[in-house]
């Protein structure tokens, strides 16, 4: 079978607090109620950043006004290979909220924990807890 490839940017939102957004995903969806950091597909057309860029104006509700590249990786799922673009997102404008629904809480960094999120976020969180715990 050859599977589908998906490219989705997705936002680690953090604050002067060293406290991370996050939203849980929706029943219906895939992961259903794990936690996710916010953001979707990249569209046909569209820069990763841009994408980013409109998908957190759309679920949560901010603009973004710098985003720096944190963690470019494929991952394979059973169906599909996602080719992730994670963002490292400090300065935006609003005040982030779960648009479409979605529960969002602040999260210390330290706090973080692998297990509540799709398998494929493994990578991102290791590398932001390691950032905090050295
Ligand atoms: N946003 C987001 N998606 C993630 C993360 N980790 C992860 O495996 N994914 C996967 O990336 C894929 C795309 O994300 P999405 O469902 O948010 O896409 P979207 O906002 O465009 O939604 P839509 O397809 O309902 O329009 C999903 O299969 C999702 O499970 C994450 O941290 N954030
Ligand atoms: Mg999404």
């Amino acid at each position: 079978m050859i599977k589908p490839i998906v490219k989705v940017s997705a936002g680690i939102i953090r604050d002067e607090f060293g406290q991370i957004y996050l939203t849980q995903r929706l029943e219906g969806q895939d992961f259903a109620q794990s936690l996710e950091f916010p953001g979707g597909k990249v569209e046909e057309g569209e820069t990763p950043k841009q994408a980013l860029i409109r998908e957190l104006e759309e679920e949560i509700d901010i603009q973004v006004l710098s985003a720096v590249l944190f963690e470019e990786f494929s991952f394979e799922y059973p169906t599909k290979i996602i080719h992730f673009y994670f963002y490292l997102v400090e300065q935006w404008f609003g005040t982030p909220f779960g648009r479409e629904g979605q529960e969002g809480e602040w999260i210390a960094q330290s706090e973080l924990d692998a297990g509540q999120f799709p398998p494929a976020n493994k990578r991102v969180i290791d590398r932001l807890l390691l950032e905090v715990n050295n």
